[in-house]
């Protein structure tokens, strides 16, 4: 007689422990009623001022909630330094107590596919708060080599590449804020002329939260040259958010970028692209094309999406923007 396999057989499979916890989009939405609203619906609606078309049901079920937990891990790191000043006594920095050094977030992600976004709306977010009313929010551009410099190491055709940032300088930004100096400045970039901004800077003053946003946020540094390992701008952050989509969603929103750029900022004289609006849509739009494929897909591919993994929270955006999935890293 042939036996029948044990009951256990017919179960299925027990999916792969990993270090993350998977949430739907309905299960993470559902959080949202246990997240105190730090807004009033006016307040909501005046978020879609923020110049981008977003649902407002979006900001409700996933960038709400998001706040909330962002908010409580502020309150446990705030916790965590109490420990630590009691752990130290008066043997922290020789100076007793330690002030508290700002909560920096990480948003990383390809181009295009709405890091500016997400980033803009969390500022808002969390500057309703109560715990955390300070928050400054930073883009890597202004790190980006000048022109003549990215020229010079024909890098022209490698911009948002790792290579093309002056990434000492990064982390040396974000190194002195978590050192807790009072006056931190980082270079500004212009989409407008393409370049950094010579003698522009912009001054970073203590915030509670500070968001540093950029393709290459979660790069792990090169190795020195001696070979030896070295301290990066990921290892400065209490929390990252990876934006995630499928190449071919962000290849649309890239293209309706520069379409609806086309019509607009790009008309300006002082544009660098202001050539695309004296051809065809067609000859832009190609071009914007062979940008996509050659330059921006491929550092996608190369060195934006292998770093997803290092990332606390992965938020998985469908074709409409809207995000399907999100992965928590389990603590
Ligand atoms: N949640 C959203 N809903 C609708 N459109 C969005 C959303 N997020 C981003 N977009 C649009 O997608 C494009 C890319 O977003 P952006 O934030 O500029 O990307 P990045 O900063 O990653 O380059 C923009 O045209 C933006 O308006
Ligand atoms: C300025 C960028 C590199 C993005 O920089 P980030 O703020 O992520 O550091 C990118 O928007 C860009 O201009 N890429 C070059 C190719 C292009 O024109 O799309």
């Amino acid at each position: 007689m042939i036996s029948s396999p044990p009951r256990s057989a017919h179960r299925r499979a027990e999916p792969a422990p990993t270090p993350y916890v998977d949430l739907t989009r309905a299960e993470w939405s559902a959080l949202r009623d246990r997240t105190p609203l730090p807004l009033t619906a006016e307040e909501v609606e005046r978020l879609r001022g923020l110049g981008d078309v977003i649902d407002l049901d979006e900001v409700r079920d996933v960038y709400l909630p998001l706040s909330r937990l962002l908010n409580l891990y502020v309150q446990a790191t705030a916790g965590l330094r109490g420990a630590l000043n009691t752990f130290l006594g008066d043997a922290g920095d020789g100076h007793g107590e330690q002030r508290g050094t700002p909560f920096v977030i990480g948003v990383a992600g390809s181009v295009a596919v709405g890091k500016s976004t997400v980033a803009r709306l969390l500022q808002a977010l969390l500057a309703r708060w109560p715990e955390h009313p300070r928050v400054e929010r930073v883009t890597t551009d202004g790190f980006l080599l000048p022109m003549k410099e990215l020229q010079s190491r024909g890098l022209m055709s490698r911009k948002g590449f790792p290579e093309s940032y002056d990434r000492r300088a990064l982390t040396r930004f974000v190194a002195d804020i978590k050192a807790g100096k009072d006056e931190v400045t980082a270079p500004v970039y212009s989409h407008l002329i393409y370049d950094r901004v010579p003698g522009e800077v912009l001054t970073v003053r203590r915030p509670d939260i500070l968001i540093v946003e950029g393709l290459n946020v979660l790069q792990p540094a090169l190795p020195g040259k001696d070979g030896r390992t070295r301290v990066g701008l990921a290892d400065y952050f209490d929390f990252s958010v990876y934006v995630d989509a499928r190449a071919d969603d962000i290849e649309n929103w890239y293209l309706n970028r520069f379409r609806k750029l086309r019509e607009t900022a790009f008309q300006n004289p002082f544009s660098y692209f202001r050539k695309y609006t004296q051809v065809s849509e067609e000859e832009a739009m190609d071009y914007a094309r062979t940008t996509w494929r050659t330059v921006n897909k491929v550092n996608l591919l190369e060195n934006v999406a292998p770093t997803r993994g290092r990332a606390t929270l992965v938020l998985r955006k469908g074709p409409d923007h809207k995000v399907q999935r999100l992965s928590l890293r389990k603590l």
